[in-house]
């Protein structure tokens, strides 16, 4: 693709978005073919409201993620598409580099400094170039960043931050909690140690750590699973970032510590106001935490939709299959849940038509099997977007009368 300029990103932003990706695409070059990890993705992320992406192994939900905080692993790269962020306040005071930081890749705390061997950013080779694009609101065109430059590097932790399924990619076994967490406080808010211990064994308690004065100075092994994650919580946290992405941080917890986690991430997002992007498997974490749901399949998002209309009102048949796939009330309880019949075809193939055509029990020969739907919004509901044949307005041909009407 040729050089890109966004000549001025916020025209392109949802007005209440504090991250618009546009028609994103990323491909990983290998070996044996090439992988289409995102083919197309557009979505928002709401201020101050938490998005779910929901899908199966393989959707693409973990890329998009990545993409967004250009540390999408080579030899991966954003072929095309745009990442719009509108950063919150702006922040005062000092922070540095530091030692610890560097060599670790993952969360808002200050890991970001150098990436690890083997997840590497994306480099500026194979990576489509754009002319930096920022205008005069501050929106910033992500993919227009150099990813291993000085803007990226500030808007991650302190900006964007990030946790995972497993603490240990962010926590650094040989330096203590408090440590860590004062040190992605020196680093984006206080050059003061002794204020930034204080701050880190504060949003210790804040995370409902029991003595937190004692956690502080415990090390990540020492500490149970839930506790870790809390203390990735509390360091993600630590610099009050304007976005929270979470990669499904409570798949490896018991359903008590995972329900209280949840909770707790709520809690904090209404106290901080704010935005959080939970990628998860499960509807049901959907259910307990998200206002608004993407649900992708195979690197594209064949629905988005407020949480209510996904559960009352969900349109496309996918989304239709994960919900019979959880359990629900008043259904008996010997009654087996559902399972998505076939499975993610392998990512080297490229599928026509629909995407999700061959396990569709819906699927219309002839036009499912060939024609690749576009999202079209279902009537009467302008923020319900959907991609499916189903629904009128999804044929590229309605599409195209449809914006010739509107005269677009
Ligand atoms: N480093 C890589 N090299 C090659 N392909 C990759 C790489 N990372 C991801 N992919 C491919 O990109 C696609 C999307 O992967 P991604 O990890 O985003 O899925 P996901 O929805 O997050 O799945 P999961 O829920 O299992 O984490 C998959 O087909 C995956 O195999």
């Amino acid at each position: 693709m040729s050089e890109a300029t966004i000549s001025n990103p916020s025209t392109r932003m949802a007005a209440d978005a504090v991250v618009s990706v546009r028609d994103l695409q990323v491909e990983f070059p290998t070996q044996i073919g090439v992988v289409r990890a995102l083919n197309g993705v557009t979505f928002d992320v709401p201020r101050g409201r938490v998005l779910g992406i929901v899908g199966e192994s393989g959707s693409g939900k973990s890329v998009t993620a990545r993409a967004i905080l250009r540390i999408i692993e080579r030899p991966g790269r954003i072929v095309n598409g745009d990442i719009l962020f509108r950063p919150g306040v702006e922040r005062k005071g000092g922070g540095r580099a530091t030692r610890r930081n560097r060599g670790r890749t993952g969360t808002g705390g200050p890991k970001e400094a150098a990436p690890e061997a083997g997840a590497t950013e994306e480099t500026g080779t194979g990576t489509v170039t754009k002319a930096p694009a920022e205008n005069s609101r501050g929106v910033v065109d992500l993919t227009s960043l150099d990813p291993t430059g000085d803007r990226i590097r500030a808007i991650r932790g302190q900006e964007i931050s990030m946790i995972f399924q497993e603490p240990m990619t962010s926590l650094n076994p040989v330096y203590t909690v408090g440590d860590q967490i004062a040190e992605a406080i020196l680093l984006h808010q206080t050059p003061d140690r002794n204020e930034a211990n204080k701050r880190a064994v504060e949003m210790l308690r804040r995370v409902g750590m029991p003595n937190p004065e004692r956690i502080a100075k415990s090390y990540p092994h020492q500490l149970s699973g839930g506790m870790r994650q809390r203390a990735m919580i509390a360091m993600a946290l630590s610099c009050t970032p304007t976005l929270l992405i979470a990669d499904e941080p409570t798949t490896a917890l018991d359903v008590t510590t995972e329900a209280q986690i949840l909770e707790l991430m709520r809690e904090l997002q209404d106290e901080y106001g704010m935005s959080i992007m939970f990628i998860t498997h499960s509807m049901g974490v959907v259910a307990q935490l998200c206002d608004e749901v993407v649900v992708m399949y195979l690197g594209r998002v064949v629905e988005r939709a407020p949480v209510d209309d996904i559960f009352h009102d969900p349109k496309h048949p996918y989304t239709v299959s994960l919900l019979r796939s959880i359990p629900r009330i008043g259904v008996n309880r010997g009654t087996p849940l559902e399972v998505i019949k076939g499975s993610v075809p392998d990512p080297y193939s490229t599928v026509p038509g629909c995407p999700f055509h061959p396990r569709c029990p819906s699927a219309m020969k002839g036009l499912c099997d060939t024609v690749l739907p576009v999202e079209a919004p279902v009537e009467g509901k302008p923020d319900h977007n959907v991609r499916c044949h189903l629904y009128p307005g999804s044929t590229p041909a309605e599409a195209a009368s449809a914006s010739a009407a509107a005269g677009k």
